[in-house]
């Protein structure tokens, strides 16, 4: 498919037994019970969450308090979605304001002690104290980056335990990114994490070998301004990863943050339900002043190919040629958005019987635009 061609359809959760179907009605429900009862909240927190749980099974989309911080920004982000059912809106709009509703019931943003309390943050500590950071060549260091992205909180409350050791990548574009590397491509290098704890610490460790090895000049790591996707990293997050580091990776990276070489970033934007496509111009003058932008993880994918059943031989490149320089994802598959593969490869995965997109059994890691700067392309959505 080309630019030219018509959009795919954006995913929705409408279909019952698809994994978007299967996030809303049994993993946040799941996700919604551990939070609730690994903390001492009391019974107007616990009645919320519980009638969030029962909204998004039975009931229909309820807009933010009018007195939310973000309430003008939600109706206009869910603009034709208030009044319906969960099921019949877009995924990535049903999940990112499950996430936003989650921190409503519990109190995140209101005055008093449970303010800016991270509702996952027992979950995040505890994947961060058990995880080591990777070590090894560049390469090894990229590789290690996709695969840490199986440690997604969230994925673990789905029915797929998920494989423990390493799986097959689908698409290995290491080669090339490798050496647009070694030729100065990650100079400024914008980082856009997604996952706290052992994903975090190997991009942390693939952060300190760029920077230590004069690979990049400047490296930007862009998180969350607030919990999300259950194990999305804050600076928190950040914070608490450099603290569990060795003591040599941990006084190299802080000395580049003294230094203002190594730098974290926030913007609202990362916590829209929409694709990248719709990103605001301050953002896509962040990205576009990097020489390389790394996206990390799933949801960062789909929202950087646009949320939609992309015919998974449909380019990469055609796909993200609006983005506003060289960009390269790195992910585990863990939903059904995919693009770039090749028919044989298709066809192998197709023929094995696996749920392969979703299991978290493969990853990829894939580029655009490392020798050129693209220009514009349609959203799906
Ligand atoms: O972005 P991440 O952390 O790699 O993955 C986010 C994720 O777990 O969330 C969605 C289901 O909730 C899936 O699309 C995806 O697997």
């Amino acid at each position: 498919m080309s630019p030219a061609d018509p959009t795919p359809q954006v995913v929705t959760p409408a279909v019952p037994g698809s994994f978007p179907w299967s996030v809303l009605h049994d993993r946040h429900p799941k996700l919604v019970a551990g939070v609730r009862d690994a903390h001492p909240y009391g019974p107007d927190q616990r009645r919320a969450l519980d009638a969030l749980v029962a909204e998004s099974l039975t009931g229909v989309i309820a807009r933010l308090p009018a007195d939310a911080h973000d309430a003008a920004r939600w109706e206009t982000w869910g603009t034709g979605h208030y009044g319906r059912r969960w099921f019949d809106v877009p995924f990535l709009f049903a999940e990112s304001y499950f996430y936003r509703r989650i921190l409503d019931a519990v109190g995140y943003f209101a005055p008093g002690p449970w303010q800016g309390v991270d509702p996952y943050a027992y979950l995040k500590s505890a994947e961060a104290r058990t995880s080591s950071p990777s070590t090894g060549s560049l390469r090894e260091l990229l590789v290690a980056a996709v695969w840490g992205n199986r440690a997604d909180l969230s994925f673990r409350i789905g029915q797929h335990g998920g494989p423990a050791d390493e799986g097959s990548l689908v698409v290995d574009d290491s080669a090339a990114l490798c050496a647009a590397l070694e030729a100065g491509l990650g100079r400024e290098l914008c980082l856009v994490a997604d996952n706290a704890g052992g994903e975090l610490l190997a991009d942390l460790a693939l952060v300190d070998h760029l920077l230590a090895t004069g690979l990049s000049e400047r490296v930007a790591v862009h998180v969350k301004p607030y919990p999300y996707f259950v194990s999305d990293a804050l600076a928190t997050d950040v914070a608490e990863c450099v603290s569990v580091l060795d003591p040599a990776t941990r006084d190299r990276l802080l000395a580049a943050a003294a230094e203002g070489r190594w730098t974290l970033r926030t913007h609202d934007f990362y916590r829209a339900p929409l694709s990248y496509h719709h990103a605001p111009e301050d953002l896509r003058a962040e990205w576009s002043a990097a020489t390389l932008t790394v996206f990390k993880g799933d949801l960062n994918y789909r929202r950087l190919v646009g949320d939609a059943h992309w015919p998974a031989l449909t380019p990469f490149a055609d796909v993200v040629e609006y983005f506003p320089g060289p960009v390269a994802a790195l992910r585990t598959l863990k939903c059904e958005v995919v693009v770039g593969l090749a028919a044989g490869t298709l066809a192998a995965l197709d023929a094995s019987g696996e749920e392969w997109r979703v299991t978290g059994a493969h990853g990829l890691l894939q580029t655009a635009g490392l020798d050129s700067r693209p220009g514009s392309s349609p959203a799906p959505g």
